[in-house]
């Protein structure tokens, strides 16, 4: 198979002028953000991310099918995908960072965070929550995904309502971690439309107003994206790390880069890529099979330069533990799959004990 460098992709995309033959290249523009390949069956397969500017976004589709085009035309490419994303530029952590929350009872505070949604994050979240709390340790969840808070359904305690002391909620109690949720507070039918701005105030409101106790870990469900309300949330919790949870398919993991990018903008530790629905278990004859392009995710963390965590399959009972209010990991603990689990909260165990806790 011939050789593809990155010079080679770079020099096609170099190509690709979207205002015209004498207008600027995508490359010069500073809009080629993620750019990754791996062998294919039919040679190289390639896959780009553009950075354009958020209002020229839907004007700019037809790029994708030119710079597509032009990176084909290389010698060695057997398929190219090319995503436009349209993120407005983040604020600098040093411009109006916002102030720090005093959580002086949290010892280490973990975001969990995916590119886009529906990849497992919450699965995954109370999965690992229990893994740690089974270590002996003291967990609490905060269900920061605002838009589809799912951990109360998740945790078997949809419907309960927190209980008040002094003015304060008190954290809801489910398989011995402290819970709570925005989903507790508003009806789980109820469509919230959310700003930005309202989210960050929302999710600044649950850790301030919940009386969280003493915790030895806090595991945060981010909202999906890496957009201004994650970034706030970054900003104001002094984390000790963030989890990316990521599928095999590449635009997860084009999206999976984003979410390493913004944690790395604010300064905030990559603990690590878990790759989520991996391969498949059959529930039958226990064989593995690996349906998507697996493997992806190991290589994107090794590319990256961030821990690669563990690949956690895809399999019937770990959804139906979760749509039963009994995560995985509690209802079978020596399955295969509760033992990704626990595997995966040593090593984030490991990895946080490296470094002391940030001033909280
Ligand atoms: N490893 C897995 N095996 C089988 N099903 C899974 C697995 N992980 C997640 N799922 C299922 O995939 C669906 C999406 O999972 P989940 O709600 O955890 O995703 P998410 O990334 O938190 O989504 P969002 O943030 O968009 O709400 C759920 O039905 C869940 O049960």
């Amino acid at each position: 198979m011939t050789d593809v460098t990155r010079a080679d992709l770079l020099a096609a995309l170099a190509q690709v002028r979207p205002d015209g033959p004498s207008g600027p290249d995508v490359v010069s523009l500073g809009w080629v953000e993620g750019l990754a390949q791996r062998p294919g069956a039919h040679g190289v397969e390639v896959s780009v991310a553009l950075a354009v500017p958020a209002e020229r976004a839907r004007a700019l589709e037809p790029v994708c099918a030119t710079a597509e085009a032009a990176l084909r035309a290389v010698p060695g490419v057997g398929r190219a995908s090319v995503v436009l994303t349209a993120e407005r530029p983040a604020p600098a952590p040093t411009r109006a960072a916002p102030a720090r929350l005093s959580l002086p009872g949290l010892k280490r505070v973990i975001a969990v965070a995916s590119g886009k949604g529906g990849v497992g994050k919450s699965t995954t979240t109370v999965n690992l929550a229990i893994a740690l709390a089974r270590r002996g340790l003291r967990v609490a969840v905060l269900d920061a995904d605002v838009y589809g808070p799912s951990l109360p359904r998740l945790l078997g305690v949809a419907g309960t309502r927190p209980a008040n002391a002094g003015g304060r909620l008190l954290p809801v109690p489910a398989h011995g971690l402290s819970v709570m949720s925005i989903g507790f507070l508003v009806p789980e039918e109820d469509p919230v439309i959310w700003r930005g701005p309202m989210v960050a105030g929302a999710l600044e409101q649950l850790l301030r107003d919940v009386d969280w106790g003493e915790q030895d870990v806090m595991l945060l469900d981010m909202p999906p994206g890496t957009g201004d309300a994650q970034l706030t949330v970054c900003q104001k919790v002094a984390l000790d790390g963030a989890i990316i949870v990521s599928t095999p398919q590449d635009i997860a993991l084009l999206d999976a880069r984003k979410g390493l990018a913004m944690f790395r903008k604010v300064d905030v530790p990559i603990l690590g890529i878990v790759e989520n629905m991996s391969y498949f278990l059959c529930p039958h004859c226990g064989e593995r099979t690996d349906i998507f392009s697996h493997g992806g995710a190991r290589r994107t963390a090794e590319e990256l330069g961030a821990p690669f965590l563990g690949a956690l399959p895809l399999d019937v009972q770990v959804r139906e533990a979760a749509d039963a209010g009994q995560p995985l990991a509690l209802a079978h603990p020596d399955s295969p799959q509760a033992q990704a689990y626990d595997s995966l909260a040593a090593q984030v165990w490991t990895l946080l004990e490296k470094n002391p806790a940030p001033e909280r």
